[in-house]
Order: C-alpha cells, then sequence, then structure tokens
C-alpha cells in the first residue's frame, strides 16, 4: 500500500509536486499517468526515499521509506532506465545486491528464473539489450519479495514482446495480493495493463478512477447513421435527450440514444441503414483532454 497525504515538492520557483493525495491499494496494478513534465518520477523518488518532501508525506506499507529497516523487503523499484555499463554478470550483480540486504543466494536463482534471463545470467550486463536491462532491473526489484513495487516507465524503448511480458508480469505480481504502481505517459499503454488510473496534470491530481469509468467517461456515445431516408428517420428519433445533426443528406450524428435502439426505430418502421456506428473517442484523445491545461509547455514547446 502507498499513502500519499498532500504530498509536496518544490525546486526554487518550480512546484513539481503539488499537494498530491491518493491510495494506491493491494491487488490490481494502478496506472500513474501523465503528460511529460507532470510530476511522476518526482513523485516515485520520494516514495522510494530518494528525494524528501517539501511538505506532506508519502507512506509505504504504513511507513516513511526510510522507516524501514529492510526497505528492500517492502518495496521493490524499477527507476528511469538507464544504460548499465558493468562488466559484473547479471548474477553477480544480483548476488551483491542480495548479500548487502541480507537476502538468502537461492533468491538470486528464483528472480534469475522470474524475468527469465536464465540463459544469460553469467554475461556480461554491459552487453545486455534495453530489454534484458529491464528484465534485470525487474529481477533487483523482486529480490527482496516485496509487498510494493513501483515501477517508472517500464516499458519505454521495448519491443512489443517485451511490452507484453511486462504486462502479463504485473498482473501476475498484483494477482499474488502486491502492491503494483506504473507510470507512464501513454494511455494506450495504461488501458491494458491497469485496473486503476491515477493522473496527474503540472504536478497536481486531475483523476483517481477505475481504467472502466475512464473509459466510459471518455466515449462521446454518438452514433453515426446513414440512411437514404435520414429525414424521416431522424424525425422519428427525436426527442428531449437526443440530439441529432445532418451531416449529409444521408448521413446523420446521434447523441442520446445508442446503436442498438437506433437500430430497432429503423426496424419497426422499415427504414433501410447503410450504416450504423458508435463512435467513441480514442483513450489517447481522452487523456490529452482531461490533461490539456496541465501539459508543461518546456521548451522543446516553445522552440517548435
Ligand atoms: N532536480 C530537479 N531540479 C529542478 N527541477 C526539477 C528537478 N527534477 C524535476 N524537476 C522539474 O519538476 C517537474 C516534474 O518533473 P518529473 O521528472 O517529476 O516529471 P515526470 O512526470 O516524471 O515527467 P517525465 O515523464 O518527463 O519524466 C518538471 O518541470 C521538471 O523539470
Amino acid at each position: 500500500m502507498i499513502e500519499a497525504q498532500a504530498l509536496t515538492k518544490r525546486y526554487g520557483e518550480k512546484l513539481a509536486v503539488d499537494e498530491l493525495t491518493f491510495t494506491v491499494k493491494p491487488g490490481v496494478v494502478t496506472g500513474f499517468l501523465g503528460p511529460n513534465g507532470a510530476g511522476k518520477s518526482t513523485t516515485i523518488r520520494m516514495i522510494m526515499g530518494l528525494d524528501a518532501p517539501t511538505s506532506g508525506s508519502v507512506l509505504v506499507n504504513g511507513r516513511r521509506y526510510a522507516e524501514h529497516t529492510a526497505p528492500l523487503r517492502e518495496v521493490g523499484a524499477l527507476l528511469e532506465a538507464r544504460a548499465v555499463h558493468t562488466g559484473r554478470s547479471a548474477y553477480n550483480h544480483l548476488l551483491a545486491l542480495a548479500v548487502s540486504n541480507g537476502i538468502p543466494r537461492r533468491r538470486v536463482d528464483e528472480v534469475i528464473g522470474l524475468v527469465g534471463l536464465e540463459q544469460v545470467a553469467r554475461k556480461r550486463v554491459g552487453g545486455f539489450s534495453l530489454g534484458m536491462g529491464q528484465r534485470l532491473g525487474i529481477a533487483a526489484a523482486l529480490l527482496g519479495d516485496p509487498a510494493t513495487l513501483v515501477l517508472d516507465e517500464p516499458v519505454n524503448g521495448l519491443d512489443p514482446q517485451g511490452i507484453l511480458w511486462i504486462r502479463n508480469l504485473l498482473r501476475g505480481l498484483a494477482e499474488e495480493g502486491r502492491t503494483v504502481f506504473v507510470s507512464s505517459h501513454l494511455m494506450s499503454e495504461m488501458a491494458l495493463t491497469a485496473e486503476h488510473l491515477i493522473v496527474v496534470g503540472r504536478g497536481r491530481l486531475i483523476a483517481d478512477t477505475s481504467v472502466a469509468e475512464f473509459i466510459e467517461s471518455a466515449s462521446r456515445n454518438t452514433v453515426r447513421v446513414r440512411s437514404p431516408q435520414a429525414t424521416r428517420l431522424r424525425s422519428l428519433l427525436a426527442g428531449p435527450d437526443v440530439s441529432i445533426t445532418t451531416q449529409e443528406d444521408c448521413l446523420l450524428e446521434v447523441s442520446g440514444m445508442s446503436a442498438t435502439d437506433i437500430g430497432l426505430v429503423a426496424l419497426r418502421e422499415q427504414l433501410p441503414l447503410e450504416e450504423l456506428t458508435p463512435i467513441r473517442a480514442s483513450l489517447e484523445e481522452a487523456f490529452m483532454e482531461l490533461t490539456d491545461d496541465a501539459v508543461e509547455y518546456g521548451t522543446e514547446r516553445k522552440a517548435s
């Protein structure tokens, strides 16, 4: 469980995280979503005790990170991917981590198996691909068998196979009853991976909702109807909660009525239909709309 309470981080003039209050519960994958610069990495660093809040607090499994006597056994993290340049093998890298944290040696073999690195465990980490590096990072996060996992943009730069692997792994870890908190700036990715969403923009909380609710609110509930008898159909569909616009002679856009109900009216009146299409805003569109005012217009934007 992760509990943030009015969590705030200021860097000089810059308010990177602004009074964030949320709870990440065990048993489901929770997506931490927001445009670039929204404050996700800063929040994650504070969860992991790598940065101190300016005010407010964040607890992992009931305590601040620094208050845990064996933090690796409480919370495992995969922080933003960075190049690993090391002459050590994956096995030795994990073994060193295990030994310095009082974790038994056999756990190293277990996590290597869990992430599927058996074939390359004795090879130098310096020669690993990005995907292998991510697997190693996840193995390190799992080393202490923690109840809580925090992953910062774990699918960045991965191929579709690697993305699918991480997605299934995270779901499996949540099903075991762990708290899984995973950041991304891609709504489409989170819709496939997470069950719950915490959305931030400019350091502030924008939404704390289930993915299902988000998708529901994202759909515009408009239906495109094409019929050679559009005018007659229009008069039959008209009602207090229904709004209809005529796009072309034979084409209507109907809001406030389902495609099924429109189809039934047409059937009853024996009106031919050439098209009956529910139109949904894409998740990415809905996410952009939600965070529109919250996108950080940094130097890159100004330059373009
Ligand atoms: N050490 C720092 N000093 C000054 N400003 C910082 C520092 N770290 C982050 N910031 C600023 O705080 C804001 C939030 O950054 P953060 O990296 O947490 O966002 P993010 O949501 O993780 O974005 P991204 O997806 O780009 O990593 C940004 O404006 C960033 O420039």
